[in-house]
C-alpha cells in the first residue's frame, strides 16, 4: 500500500487560566502560540515503518512484518473515545516498556504506534517514515505533546484516506473542514491519553483549532473577539512530566476533597471572570482597571496552583522577579517547573527579559492566536525546519 507524502503542522498553546482544574470539569481559557510542531510523512518502499524524533533523540524503525503480529489482535477502530487497553498493553511489551514509568521516547513511540496501528489495523500496513521537528520546548507546559499528537493524527488520517488532503496545487497552506478537524482532534486526544494518562482535551483542541478557546468538559467554544494581549513566556528549564503532575493533583483531591473542591471552583470562577474582562476589553476602551483585574486574577490563580502542589521554587523566582518590575506571572500548563506567562501592559519597556535571563531562564515575547493544524506545501515551511526534516 503506497500512501501520499504530506507536511503538516500544529501550534503549541498557553493556558491563561484553568490548568489542572480543567481535568476535573472546570473552565479553562487557552490560546495557540506562534511556536509550532512540524511533521513530514514520506511513503517508502522499505517494508518498514520509521520515526525520526530529533527533539527527543529518538530514531526507530520496525519491519511491517513485526507490526503485523500486533495487528492480529487489533481491529480497525471507529470508536475513539476510549483507549484500546489491550493494544496499549501489547504495544508496551513490543516497545519494551517494563514498568509504568514511561520515558520521553517511549511515550512518543507508543502514541505514534497506537494511532498508526489503529488507523491501518484492518488493512495492509503502509511502509512510511514520519519525521517530527518542533519549535516548542518539550515537556515545558506549552502543549508539545498535544501539538505532536495533532500532527500525528492529521498526517496518519490523511495517509489512511479517512480525511482528504486539503492542499490544492498552488496553495501554501490549507485546513480541513469542521467534521474532519473533529476527527483529527479525537485521534489526537488518544495520543494525549497515552502521553498524559488523564488529559482534559484542552491542549489538543487548541492544537487542532488554534485561536483562543474556552474549554469546559470537552465542550470547545472559540472566542472570536479577544483583545491583543502581549504575553511573555518564560521557560524555567526545570524538567517535569505532565502525567506525574496531573496524577499528583488527583491524589490531593482524593485525599482532601472538601479542601480542594473550593480551590477548583475558585479557579473556574477566575477563568469565567477573565473571559468577561477580555470580552469587555473588545467592546469598550481598554483602561488600566482592566489590566489591574487581569493581574489580580493571575496572582490568585498562581496561589491556587501552589495549593494544588504544582508550584516550584523556580516558578516562585519568576513571579518575584517580574513583580519587582510591576508585572504579574503565573505558571502555565502542568507546572512543577516548565513555563510561566507574564502579562505585559501595552507600551511597557521591558527590562524584565534581561532579569529573567540572568536567572538562567529562556524568555521570549510571543504572539498568540495562530492557526490550528494545517497542511503545508514544502515551500511554505521555514527553511531551517525544512532542512532538519529533509535530513531523514
Ligand atoms: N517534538 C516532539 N517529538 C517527539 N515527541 C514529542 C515532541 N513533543 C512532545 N513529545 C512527547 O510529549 C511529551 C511531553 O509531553 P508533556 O509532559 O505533556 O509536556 P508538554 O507540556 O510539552 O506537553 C514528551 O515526553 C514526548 O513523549
Ligand atoms: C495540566 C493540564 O491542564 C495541562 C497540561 O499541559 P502541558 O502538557 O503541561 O502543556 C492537563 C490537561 O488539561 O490535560
Ligand atoms: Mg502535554
Amino acid at each position: 500500500m503506497l500512501v501520499k507524502d504530506c507536511f503538516v503542522s500544529a501550534p503549541g498553546k498557553a493556558i491563561l487560566h484553568g490548568e489542572h482544574a480543567v481535568v476535573h470539569g472546570k473552565v479553562a481559557l487557552a490560546v495557540s502560540l506562534n511556536l509550532r510542531t512540524y511533521l513530514q510523512l514520506k511513503a517508502t518502499t522499505t517494508g518498514k515503518v520509521c520515526i525520526n524524533l530529533p527533539n527527543i533523540d529518538t530514531f526507530l524503525c520496525w519491519s511491517l512484518f513485526d507490526c503485523c503480529v500486533l495487528l492480529l489482535i487489533t481491529a480497525r477502530r471507529e470508536e475513539v473515545k476510549l483507549l484500546d487497553s489491550e493494544l496499549v498493553r501489547r504495544l508496551r511489551e513490543f516497545v519494551g516498556v517494563t514498568n509504568g514509568n514511561l520515558d520521553t521516547g517511549n511515550m512518543a513511540t507508543l502514541a505514534f504506534l497506537y494511532i498508526y496501528l489503529s488507523l491501518f489495523g484492518s488493512g495492509e500496513l503502509p511502509s512510511l517514515t514520519v519525521s517530527v521537528w518542533s519549535e516548542l520546548p518539550t515537556g515545558a507546559g506549552l502543549g508539545s505533546s498535544a501539538a505532536y499528537s495533532v500532527c500525528l493524527a492529521a498526517a496518519l488520517l490523511c495517509a489512511s484516506g479517512a480525511i482528504h488532503t486539503p492542499l490544492k496545487e498552488l496553495d501554501h497552506t490549507a485546513r480541513w473542514c469542521q467534521e474532519e478537524l473533529e476527527l483529527i482532534n479525537s485521534w489526537a486526544f488518544q495520543g494525549e491519553m497515552i502521553i498524559h494518562g488523564n488529559p482534559s482535551g484542552v491542549d489538543n483542541a487548541v492544537g487542532t483549532w488554534g485561536g483562543m478557546l474556552r474549554f469546559l468538559a470537552g465542550k470547545i467554544i472559540p472566542l472570536s473577539k479577544v483583545p491583543l494581549l502581549r504575553i511573555l513566556l518564560t521557560n524555567t528549564k526545570v524538567p517535569r512530566s505532565t502525567k506525574v503532575l496531573v496524577a499528583r493533583v488527583k491524589d490531593k483531591i482524593n485525599k482532601f476533597p472538601s479542601i480542594m473542591t473550593p480551590v477548583l471552583d475558585s479557579v473556574d470562577a477566575i477563568s469565567c471572570t477573565c473571559e468577561k474582562v477580555l470580552s469587555e476589553m473588545t467592546c469598550e476602551p481598554i483602561t488600566g482597571e482592566h489590566y489591574n483585574i487581569l493581574e489580580e486574577l493571575i496572582d490568585i490563580n498562581q496561589h491556587h496552583l501552589n495549593v494544588m502542589g504544582v508550584g516550584h521554587p523556580a516558578l516562585d523566582t519568576l513571579c518575584q522577579v517580574t513583580l519587582t518590575r510591576g508585572l504579574h506571572s503565573k505558571l502555565t500548563g502542568a507546572g512543577g517547573g516548565g513555563c510561566g506567562i507574564t502579562l505585559l501592559r501595552p507600551g511597557t519597556v521591558d527590562h524584565t527579559v534581561q532579569d529573567l535571563r540572568d536567572c538562567g531562564f529562556d524568555c521570549w515575547e510571543t504572539s498568540i492566536g495562530g492557526p490550528g493544524v494545517q497542511q503545508h506545501s514544502p515551500s511554505s515551511i521555514k527553511k531551517e525546519v525544512l532542512e532538519i526534516l529533509n535530513q531523514y
